[in-house]
């Protein structure tokens, strides 16, 4: 979605996946060519045999496996992006021919509605016009970030899981109303409202986090009461050991299967 959100022609796409069923609803929906690999087992080398790029979209424990299927259909310039979660450059490269390039990247999923955000680390055979290839992918719906590969665990703490501590936040104040007697319908649409709101207003130009809160807090009113109670209670520390448990699990999956 986010790819063809970017401008890509859909008929320039070709996606792989395991179910044929599955395969059928994702061609209807997207209007892209799409194999499943249950009904043809060369589904996958066939489309990195036909590719100027290779998106690599499968679970971190299944990444090296799919780099060695495809290895030999790769031709010699075909850039392999990856997005999971952990899985380091090395190891990706050893499972595919020598100079092969390969970026590592970690997106979000407002990448489907053009807000999106993506963190991109180059492995040892990257050029810039790679770079620059994957940029222009990704950059229409979203921002693109060239990071060293070290801050990738980092960047998906923020951006990569991030939406879910949003989305983690609708779901505990729409709780919070509810406890306080709204009806639970009522309570769950003011609190998507109110997050995708203000995460408008935070997607204007020169907009800061910290003056948009203050905005909202009157002195010794509300909101003040409200924020002051989340900041004894050390919500700031709260988030950044999530935060911090977040880029452990991405050095967690590096070591479990980015190591062979
Ligand atoms: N979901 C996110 O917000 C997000 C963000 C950044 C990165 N990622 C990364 O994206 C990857 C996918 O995560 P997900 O949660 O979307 O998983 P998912 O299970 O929803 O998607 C994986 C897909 O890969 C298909 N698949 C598995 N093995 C295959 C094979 N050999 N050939 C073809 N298709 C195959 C599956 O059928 C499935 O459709 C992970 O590596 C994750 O780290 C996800
Ligand atoms: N989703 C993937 C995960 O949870 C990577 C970042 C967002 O592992």
């Amino acid at each position: 979605a986010g790819l063809l959100a970017a401008g890509t022609a859909p008929e320039s796409v070709c996606a792989t996946g395991h179910s044929a069923a599955n395969a059928r609803r994702q061609e209807e929906r997207f209007r892209v060519t799409v194999t499943a690999t249950e009904v043809d087992p060369e589904a996958n080398r066939n489309a990195a045999a036909g590719a100027d790029v290779v998106l690599l979209g499968v679970k971190p424990k299944d990444i090296l496996a799919l780099c060695r299927e495809v290895a030999g259909a790769l031709r010699p310039g075909t850039v392999v992006v990856s997005v999971a979660a952990g899985i380091p450059l090395a190891a990706m490269e050893r499972h595919l021919p020598a100079e092969q390039p390969v970026v590592r990247t970690m997106p979000n999923t407002p990448l489907t509605v053009g807000r999106g955000v993506v963190g991109m680390a180059a492995g040892s055979a990257v050029t810039e016009e790679h770079l620059d290839t994957v940029t222009r992918l990704f950059a229409g719906s979203g921002t693109v970030h060239r990071v060293a590969e070290e801050q990738i665990d980092a960047v998906a703490a923020v951006s990569g899981s991030g939406p879910a501590y949003a989305f983690l936040l609708a779901e505990l104040m729409a709780a919070g109303g509810e406890r306080m007697g709204l009806d639970a319908d009522l309570a769950a649409e003011l609190a998507r409202d109110t997050v995708a709101g203000a995460g408008r207003m935070l997607a204007e130009p020169g907009t800061d986090a910290a003056a948009l809160r203050k905005a909202v807090t009157s002195p010794n009113g509300t909101t003040e009461a409200a924020v002051d109670s989340f900041l004894a209670a050390d919500l700031a520390g709260i988030i950044a050991r999530g935060m911090q448990a977040s880029a452990d699990r991405g050095r967690a999956i590096s070591e479990e299967y980015g190591g062979s």
